[in-house]
């Protein structure tokens, strides 16, 4: 498209605009359809599966079009965005009357996956954010926000640790400069590059000043050299939003700058293992998430997510929910019912906020405030949180009372049809309502007159859209129709009339109506700019609404599920008594509670068991546990006493990373590395079968390493799965390490898995008995069972040889000083010598002793050999 060719005007203007935004694709408005051209028709017609069709030609060959029904197109944006793809819309902005060449046309609002703010493109349940990465003179910086909660914050980081802060922030969409090259993981696919330029700091500076009209960035802790990664990605980010959205949002949140250690540090593989809010194959069901949430508004179960995504260091502030929740353990039942008319007010706020709130938006946030300004909720003696929370609530009672005044209660849902503005609100809209009211009277009265001057019965004053007012008369009775009716319309049984009379009326109501659309429309825009005004408090009532409806979600949960309250400590221990999973216990017809104790003297538990014998559901279950408490849930145990954790390390299950070209072995191996270079004294670590993706000298020399490492160098909390049973030795050298097994029951061939936890290492694997649960055809599990024995038989074989060997050399006296060490002084015999005297040996003389000393005689000469 670089050299211009001779073009039809139309698509000259469609080329100005789409050299712009090389990068989307252009839904440019025709009619009643939004068209795409050239690579963009190909792309669309593939990803939204619409025909390809082509529309003129341009230098003889025809040009390649698709196109999608402009009162449908939402339903495409919302595939288009969901595949990761930005879309500019191009809408006819100038006069289609007035303009001689093609009518003006615009963009006017980009669609990407990050700045949406249609309800339509949403899912109830996501915050949506955008997240910016910046990075100057090797300091990394992110900024995120939602146009969704008007949340807008940032947050310096470590390369390393931009992996944890994708994994927690879980963003639709990031923004990096061109040029950057940063690994982004699974979020590669959703990067979204910028020109270097838009993430200059000064810019972004300037523009931050701007929005927030404000002197200097101190008021965010922003300022100082060190902060301007953060700047720059923070401008980066205002300004992308600036460009996709048809107004700059105003409620966006005064810029927090976060520190990386106000949430426990989980990376995005850990988050993925511990199935917080989406299981292993990608599903929303059954996780943490989907177990915990009985919120009862969309706003609820969004909080809830984050919650859960960022457990708090805070002791102070964990215990804060902690309280509350307690507390609501007797009453989240009143405030779930008196919840459940609540709108999400919060999404209601963010469509003011972008100037695209609907009628019933204004209408569903007048009942929200007014539900919440009504609420009832007993102080609470025991709960500063709930206190605070329940005390913002009122405040939204007179922006409730105007909104009250101000729409009807049921509004239309279109703008466009009026129907939006109360009665009483404004006298003039009154007025001209009153006139078209008044118009039913005059046309009853109308036809009763016409009925009986003309003395015809079918007679009937009606009205329709396309023809606005008329008389109707049936075909049999037309003929009689007097001569001052015009003829409007024929229809196969009825003909109809317009009379001068009824047509000075109509002119008369057309322009009421007109006129009160216009006013109504004025009045809503004025209502809008109104409650823009008190977005910062539509904001804190949202937040409080969302917190309180998480908190007595987490409260019915821990009361029907019978969870306690952990005690939190200060020093490095996991003690739970009778734990249980909080998913997997919902699934099964019966779950085995258990006890888990980690502590300074025992910090690395090595786990053994048969396969499917709940080695995986116990560790996650201490790690959800652990991260449960610090989210400040109470947690599915008899009793639990958690340490303040720093970090969350998993390494479990094996899976291919194909998008970033990495073995399952590689995989393994760079999650285990990276918790050796990170895990702290403070930190929980989960290992699942490491080493398992190599071969069994390999993976047993790493993992005994790994296990070591963590012991002696990262000292941290350790739940240890192993199917190496010499590993089970390493409590013979640590003392802080110690063997736990899952056990089972044989029954003949068969197994029964008990999900019992108890002390010492299981003795047995019983890998072909759970191959025979799972299906194994029967021959191939006679050969297993065959080669099971003969290897066991082998190992036992060379156990004994060397219990035998271990004997004698315990016998001190006899034992040499040296294994390279020959017994004797006397210079070493020849190796045929040698074998000689042991052929010579009589069955009398063949002693442990005499056996021994030729063997080491042998061995001396082996170089030789
Ligand atoms: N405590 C328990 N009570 C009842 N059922 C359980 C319990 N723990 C696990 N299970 C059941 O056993 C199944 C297997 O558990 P899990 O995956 O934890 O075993 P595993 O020992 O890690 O197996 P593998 O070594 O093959 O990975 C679970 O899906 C669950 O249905």
């Amino acid at each position: 498209m670089s050299a211009k060719p001779t073009v039809s005007p139309m698509m000259s203007q469609y080329f100005d605009i789409k050299q712009h935004h090389q990068d989307k694709l252009v839904f440019y408005r025709m009619g009643d359809f939004y068209e795409l051209f050239f690579d963009d028709a190909v792309k669309a017609s593939q990803l939204l599966d619409i025909t390809l069709t082509s529309r003129g030609q341009l230098d003889g060959e025809p040009i390649k079009m698709a196109g999608v029904p402009y009162h449908a197109a939402e339903q495409y944006l919302a595939k288009l965005v969901k595949l990761g793809e930005s879309v500019a819309m191009v809408e006819q902005v100038g006069d289609v009357g007035a303009s001689k060449g093609p009518v003006e046309r615009k963009v006017v609002r980009i669609v990407t996956p990050g700045t949406l703010t249609d309800s339509a493109l949403l899912d109830d349940k996501d915050s949506n954010r955008v997240l910016a990465i910046a990075k100057l003179k090797k300091q990394w910086a992110v900024a995120w926000a939602s146009l969704q909660s008007g949340e807008f914050r940032c947050q310096l980081v470590h390369n390393s640790d931009l992996n944890h802060v994708l994994g927690r922030l879980n963003p639709a969409e990031v923004l990096l400069a061109d040029g950057n090259s940063v690994d982004l993981g699974s979020y590669a696919s959703k990067a979204t590059r910028l020109n270097a330029w838009q993430f200059d700091a000064d810019s972004g500076r300037q523009l931050l000043l701007r929005y927030f009209e404000v002197q200097d960035l101190h008021g965010f802790g922003l300022e100082g050299d060190g902060y301007l990664p953060a700047i720059a990605a923070a401008g980066a980010l205002l300004n992308y939003i600036n460009m996709t959205q048809p107004q700059m949002p105003k409620h966006l949140e005064a810029l927090q700058c976060e520190q990386a250690q106000e949430y426990i540090q989980i990376d995005a593989a850990s988050r993925r293992n511990l199935e917080i809010s989406q299981t292993l194959s990608g599903k929303a069901a059954p996780t943490l998430l989907s177990s915990l949430d009985c919120c009862t508004t969309h706003m609820g179960s969004r909080l809830l997510h984050t919650w859960l995504h960022q457990p708090l260091t805070r002791k102070a502030h964990i215990l804060l929910r902690q309280q509350a929740i307690s507390a609501l353990l007797p009453h989240y039942a009143d405030l779930q019912a008196a919840f459940k008319p609540l709108g999400d007010i919060e999404r209601m706020a963010a469509r003011i906020a972008v100037g695209s709130a609907r009628p019933r938006d204004l209408s569903g946030l007048r009942d929200g405030l007014r539900v919440l300004a009504d609420l009832t909720v007993p102080a609470h003696a025991d709960s500063s949180l709930l206190n605070t929370l329940v005390q913002v609530l009122p405040e939204g009672l007179p922006v409730a009372e105007r909104l009250q005044a101000a729409v009807l209660p049921e509004p239309a849902v279109w703008l466009r049809d009026g129907g939006v503005i109360n009665h009483g609100f404004n006298a003039e809209l009154d007025e001209l309502r009153h006139i078209q009211t008044h118009g039913d009277e005059f046309l009853l009265d109308l036809e009763a007159r016409e009925r009986e001057r003309t003395g015809l019965s079918t007679l009937k004053v009606e009205f329709n859209r396309v023809h606005g007012f008329y008389i109707e008369l049936s075909k049999a009775q037309a003929e009689q129709a007097p001569a001052d009716y015009q003829r409007r319309q024929t229809l196969k049984n009825v003909e109809r009339y317009i009379t001068p009379e009824l047509k000075v009326f109509e002119d008369k109501v057309m322009s009421a109506q007109d006129q009160a659309l216009a006013l109504e429309k004025r009045l809503f825009d004025e209502l809008l700019c109104e409650l823009q005004a008190a977005l910062p408090l539509l904001q804190r009532i949202a937040k409080a609404a969302a917190s309180l409806d998480v908190l007595a979600a987490l409260a019915k949960t821990a009361a029907t599920e019978l969870w306690v309250a952990p005690e939190l400590v200060d020093f490095p221990c996991v003690e739970i008594r009778q734990g249980k999973h909080p998913v997997v216990a919902a699934q099964v017809a019966q779950f085995i509670a258990n006890d888990a104790r980690l502590d300074g003297k025992h910090k690395l538990m090595l786990l053994t068991g048969p396969n499917m014998g709940g080695k995986s559901t116990f560790m996650r279950q201490t790690a959800l546990i652990v991260l449960l408490a610090h989210v400040g849930s109470l947690v599915p145990a008899q009793s639990a006493r958690i340490g303040m954790v720093d970090q969350i390390f998993t390494r479990i299950g094996a899976s291919d990373d194909l998008a970033g070209n990495r073995s399952t072995f590689m995989v393994e191996m760079s999650e285990s590395a990276y918790i050796l270079n990170h895990a702290s004294e403070r930190s929980l670590v989960l290992m699942d079968e490491v080493g398992r993706g190599t071969s069994t000298f390999d993976g047993l020399a790493l993992a005994q390493a790994i296990a070591e490492y963590l012991l002696q160098k990262n000292k941290s909390l350790t739940l240890f799965a192993t199917h190496y049973f010499e590993l089970t030795k390493l409590p013979e050298r640590f003392q802080d390490a110690f063997n736990m097994h899952l056990n089972a029951l044989e029954q003949g061939q068969d197994i029964v898995f008990l999900h019992q936890v108890e002390a010492g290492p299981a003795n047995k694997s019983y890998g072909v008995a759970v191959a025979k649960l799972a299906g194994f055809p029967t021959k191939a599990l006679h050969s297993a069972q065959q080669y099971l024995q003969q290897l066991e038989q082998k190992q036992r074989e060379q156990q004994a040889q060397l219990g035998l060997f271990q004997d004698w050399e315990a016998e001190d006296s006899l034992a040499p000083q040296s294994h390279n060490t020959p017994v004797s002084s006397d210079e070493p015999e020849p190796y045929a010598a040698c074998i000689e005297t042991l052929q010579n040996l009589q069955p009398d003389e063949l002693t442990p002793r005499a056996a021994l000393d030729a063997l080491y005689k042998l061995q001396a000469l082996l170089p030789e050999v």
